[in-house]
């Protein structure tokens, strides 16, 4: 494999008394795509979070980008994550959120018209996100991430949502950002989008990891 970008190594977790993770090894390479697949509750999102420092393993180490991952500035400069929905910013539409995202992170990977085009929005530019569709808003979420420069995008279900159309599309754009050298771990339910992203497919079952492509 290329330089390791991710590796988490015996990653333990509990939660509520009940083992989730137990004992999870994951290595992920500089432009690789990783897709972590498995049944409901299995634990995609908990070591999503894990690799996001949004939640601390109760065993283990894992490193991102050479360090722990922290939920911190200088963390979240390189890594974008997209899980659930966020608080969107009252008052301003769709085209100023991206306009935003522009504006905060400088190097943008796409300008704001191209993104709206992109990601199917500029019928939608004007309207507030929460007038959006679920697929619309989920379309914008991936555009914020998708519009400023990372180096790692953690991904959980970016699939919800999404028409079959867009989701072809999707593959495309991870794949894209892949061969410019990023990073991509995405938690998914969508055989389809795992196999047309070129991803490596790692299954999690009885809080382990299995690598199985
Ligand atoms: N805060 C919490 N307290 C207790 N248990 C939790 C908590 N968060 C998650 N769990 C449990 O941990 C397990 C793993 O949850 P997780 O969300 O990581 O699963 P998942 O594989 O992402 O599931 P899904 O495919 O449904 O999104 C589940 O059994 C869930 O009920």
């Amino acid at each position: 494999m290329s330089e390791a970008i991710i590796v988490a190594r015996g990653v333990e977790v509990t939660l509520g008394g009940n083992p989730v993770l137990q004992g999870v090894d994951v290595e992920v390479g500089h432009g690789e795509i990783v897709a972590v697949t498995g049944p409901n509750g299995v634990g995609k999102s908990t070591l999503l979070r894990c690799l996001a420092g949004l939640r601390t393993a109760d065993a283990g180490e894992i490193a991102v980008l050479g360090g722990p991952p922290r939920d911190e500035p200088a963390f979240w400069r390189d890594v974008a994550l997209v899980a659930d929905e966020p608080a969107w910013y009252p008052g301003l539409t769709v085209r100023e959120h991206l306009e935003l995202m522009a504006a905060v992170h400088t190097g943008s990977r796409m300008d704001v018209g191209e993104a709206l085009e992109s990601f199917g929005l500029a019928s939608r530019a004007d309207a507030a996100p929460p007038a959006l569709s679920t697929g619309q808003r989920q379309r914008l979420m991936l555009a914020m991430t998708l519009l400023r420069p990372s180096r790692v995008l953690l991904l959980d279900e970016p699939e919800r949502g999404l028409d079959a159309e867009f989701r072809r599309l999707l593959a495309s754009i991870l794949t894209d950002y892949a061969a410019q050298g990023g990073t991509v771990v995405m938690a998914t339910h969508d055989p389809g989008l795992a196999e047309a992203a070129r991803s490596r497919r790692v299954a999690l079952a009885d809080g382990r990891a299995e690598s199985t492509v």
